[in-house]
């Protein structure tokens, strides 16, 4: 699949966010969403997710068969979107029944995000960034081109950081396409970099 932004704004509580955001995006490509707080990174994401509806401007997708954008996406937001009671697994299975286009199987999704031992755990009983983890495996039990990620490394220690690098990078190796917020650098080859600004920036990193 391919994706156009073409002059996207925002408005929030009427006032205006952002405007005249524009990006292309080919399979295998990465964006790092960047701005101060309260910019607009999150609403932008939003607006891709079908969440938010933009002041102006359009989102297109091309080459990606019958499928509605909606259909194509993975949104990890802020909030890990976990039923405390249910356990890891079960979260899992949720999400992968409520999404379709199954990929890895929860205890497989777990154990590449190196959580395997939560599997029978309540969501409630793990840490934060434990959480943080299962929200991300969410991402492996469902087949899905674009992964719309917020401040995905938030609550992750180094290690996981380093685990979430690759499963980005193996993503886009796939042919995905990442799209992510991020206050700290995450190290994606080649990704495209989105100052979000009175006037957005973008330029391609190295
Ligand atoms: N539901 C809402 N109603 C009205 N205004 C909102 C709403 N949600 C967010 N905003 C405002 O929109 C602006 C952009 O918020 P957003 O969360 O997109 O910023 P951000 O760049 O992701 O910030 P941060 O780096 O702090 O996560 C902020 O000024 C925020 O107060």
């Amino acid at each position: 699949m391919r994706l156009s932004v073409e002059n996207l704004a925002c408005e929030r509580g009427e006032r205006r966010i952002f405007e005249g955001v524009s990006f292309t995006l080919e399979p295998g490509d990465a964006l790092m969403v960047r701005g101060r707080n309260g910019a607009g990174k999150s609403s932008l994401l939003e607006i891709l997710a079908g969440r938010l509806i933009p002041a102006a401007g359009r989102v297109l997708l091309r080459d990606a068969g019958e499928r509605s954008l909606p259909e194509c996406l993975h949104y990890v937001g802020h909030r890990d979107a976990l039923k405390a009671a249910l356990t890891a697994g079960e979260n899992l299975v949720f999400a992968r029944d409520f999404l379709g286009d199954p990929a890895l199987a929860p205890p497989e999704a777990l154990a590449a995000i190196g959580l395997a031992h939560a599997l029978h755990l309540p969501v409630a009983y793990l840490s934060a960034g434990q959480r943080r983890r299962v929200a991300l495996a969410r991402l492996l039990v469902a087949e899905r081109p674009l992964w719309l990620l917020d401040e995905p490394s938030t609550a992750l220690d180094s290690a996981s950081q380093e685990i979430l690098r690759l499963l980005i990078e193996a993503h886009r190796e796939a042919g995905g396409i990442v799209i992510a917020t991020t206050h700290a650098p995450l190290a994606l080859a080649g990704a495209q970099e989105l100052t979000i600004e009175r006037t957005p920036v973008l330029e391609a990193t190295s």
